[in-house]
């Protein structure tokens, strides 16, 4: 597949498309032909109880885990065969559910990091993927010395000014999503996967973090999400899809998935209310 000319590749690879992805682990089917689609410009969720097969889901697309049948294409382009860092050099980016930060370095350096990635995956690009660059005596991927004012902009972005010269690891959970955020979005993603990204986050977090993927969303970006706070997937996301035992239960706008008795009886519990609540099995 070619590689995009340009970066960010939001008009070039803008939806996400998932078909007939399935995981087997001997007989155990963990999903069993799950079929999505991720438009640019919303905030998609994909919510399920625990043990449903999301974060299976998300490393099928992200390329760490191969399928056992399926596609996933970005921008019209099959994925078949690229490796995660492929996938993110197109656009790819992903949070996890568990955090992986560089705990020893600051919030700054960390954001860093992945800014001077993506500019060496730029200038690689512009180089035709020569190793060396040509002219300056300096290897394609020797570190450049700018990047820290975006660096710095988009912790700004994320809301961790104040603590961005403080070590990764002296951060609570919520604020170090908030981290992998901002690492996220500095390879400037056309689609974005968050994997529980507001657990650990109290309320007001988690009001900012909302306006937040409204923002991204507006700006163009297609952003999956897995959350199980019902109430901000209800509140950011466009529409839902709702995985059971690997299986696509049903999907459609958060109204209609509110009410759907399968979702209230097998998922979120029928509790007589309109409050939808999540029940772990
Ligand atoms: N490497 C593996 N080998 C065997 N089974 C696995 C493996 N990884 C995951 N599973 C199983 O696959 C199923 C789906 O797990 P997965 O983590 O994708 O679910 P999830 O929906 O993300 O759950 P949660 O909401 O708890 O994060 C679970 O039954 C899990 O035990």
């Amino acid at each position: 597949m070619p590689a995009p000319e340009t970066s960010p590749a939001l008009e070039v690879l803008s939806v996400l498309e998932v078909d007939g992805i399935t995981v087997r682990y001997g007989a155990h089917v963990i999903l069993g032909g799950v079929s999505l689609a991720v438009p640019a410009g919303r905030v998609t969720g994909l919510i399920g109880p625990n043990g449903a097969g999301k974060t299976t889901l998300f490393n099928v697309i992200t390329g760490l885990l191969t399928p056992t049948g399926g596609g996933v294409r970005l921008g019209g382009h099959q994925l078949a065969g690229l490796a995660p860092h492929e996938r993110a050099r197109l656009g790819m980016a992903r949070t996890f559910q568990q955090l992986e930060l560089f705990g020893q370095l600051t919030v700054l350096e960390n954001v860093l990091i992945a800014v001077r990635m993506r500019e060496r995956w730029t200038r690689s690009r512009r180089r035709g993927g020569r190793h060396n660059a040509a002219g300056t005596g300096r290897p394609a991927g020797a570190r450049p010395a700018g990047g820290r004012a975006e660096a710095a902009g988009l912790i700004a972005r994320v809301g961790l000014t104040a603590v961005a010269d403080e070590r990764a690891d002296s951060l609570p959970t919520g604020l170090g999503r908030l981290v992998e955020l901002a690492r996220a979005l500095a390879i400037r993603p056309s689609v974005l996967l968050l994997d529980e990204p507001a657990s650990g986050q109290d309320g007001q977090e988690t009001a900012r973090f909302a306006a937040l993927l409204r923002e991204l969303a507006a700006d163009g970006m297609a952003i999956l999400l897995v959350e199980h706070d019902m109430d901000l997937v209800m509140d950011v996301c466009e529409h839902l899809y709702v995985l059971d035992f690997g299986e696509l239960m049903v999907a459609g706008s958060p109204a209609q998935v509110r009410s759907d008795p399968r979702v209230r009886t097998a998922y979120l519990g029928d509790t007589g209310s309109d409050q939808l609540v999540r029940e772990p099995r």
